[in-house]
């Protein structure tokens, strides 16, 4: 591909994307491309760019090419490589299927190819995704779990206090803090990388969060579904208005926190929109699976010329 590409804008929760199909992988953008296309000046603007090719084509994925015919390439908007986006995910699906590149039958699964592995997606009869995002665990394993935390936090534009919070593996790599106002989450400045202790070695994106409320749907007196807010900071791209796996994360570190008996449906607020995380059956506080519904939508399609 050279002088200029076919995308389309899409987004999830308004965490945007620009798409490019490449099936035959013969586009092979560099960071600081990427990063151009993402630029919201000079640039198509987004929080990140997936590259839709056949896994065959490409060496990141050939390994998975007998299981899924499509390879999510996912680029952050600094031009950095993430192994998974679980917003982008469901628009990559939504894309592959609106330009007849996949047949999708509403509430059959299919797979995709990630760097995070195979994930399976599934279009629900409104017009949503649900994407079975496969193993989660938390990184610090039981003891994290026994001791509430495994790294300390400094999030900008509060009281200066490193807090406690869980880091949590979704193919991706997350560190959650629990904030006890909405005051506070709405205080934090994440104009600025919050400072992660200990340093996390591909770094990490940092989630912060409150409890907002929680809904006893058979009148039991229990919660059956958990209600929290978040925002967050993406490695790679800064302070972004969703983040899938984030929503994933924030939910998991929430429910460990809360202990046995927390819900396995959460609902997770972001600032733009609503997410729905489903833990899966079977699954312990610290390791299981996990399963993220949403929105997903294209809003554009246009060429962009390639800087010379
Ligand atoms: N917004 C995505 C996550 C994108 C990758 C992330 N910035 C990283 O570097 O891990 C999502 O919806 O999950």
């Amino acid at each position: 591909m050279s002088g200029e590409i076919t995308f389309t804008k899409g987004h999830g929760t308004e965490n945007d994307f620009v798409l490019v199909a490449d099936p035959d992988g013969a586009w092979k953008p560099d960071a600081d491309l990427v990063a151009a296309i993402c630029d919201r000046r000079a640039g198509l603007g987004g929080d990140g760019l997936i590259r839709a090719v056949r896994t065959a084509a490409d060496p990141d994925a050939a390994a998975l090419a007998g299981q899924a015919e499509w390879f999510m390439d996912y680029r952050n908007s600094d031009g950095s490589i993430a192994e998974m986006c679980g917003n982008g995910v469901r628009v990559f699906a939504e894309f592959l299927s609106r330009n007849g590149y996949l047949t999708v039958e509403d509430g059959a699964w299919f797979p995709v190819a990630t760097r995070a592995g195979l994930k399976r997606l599934r279009r629900e009869p409104d017009g949503s995704w649900t994407a079975d995002l496969g193993r989660w665990s938390l990184t610090g394993g039981a003891q994290a779990l026994a001791d509430g935390s495994d790294a300390l936090v400094q999030v900008h534009g509060l009281d200066g206090v490193a807090r406690p919070a869980l880091s949590v593996d979704l193919g991706n790599p997350h560190t959650v803090v629990a904030l006890p106002h909405a005051a506070e989450l709405d205080a934090a400045d994440l104009t600025r990388a919050p400072e992660v202790q200990p340093v996390p070695p591909h770094g990490t994106n940092v989630e912060l969060v409150v409890p907002v409320d929680a809904i006893d749907v058979d009148g039991d007196g229990t919660s059956d579904i958990g209600d929290i807010a978040m925002r967050v900071h993406e490695r790679g791209s800064g302070e972004t208005r969703s983040c899938g796996t984030g929503a994933c994360a924030a939910a998991l570190a929430t429910r460990a926190w809360a202990g046995e008996g927390a819900p396995g449906v959460w609902r997770v607020r972001v600032p733009g929109g609503r997410l729905v995380v489903t833990v899966g059956a079977g699954s312990s506080l610290s390791e299981g699976t996990v399963w993220l519904s949403g929105p997903a939508q294209l809003v554009a399609t246009g060429t962009f010329t390639l800087p010379a």
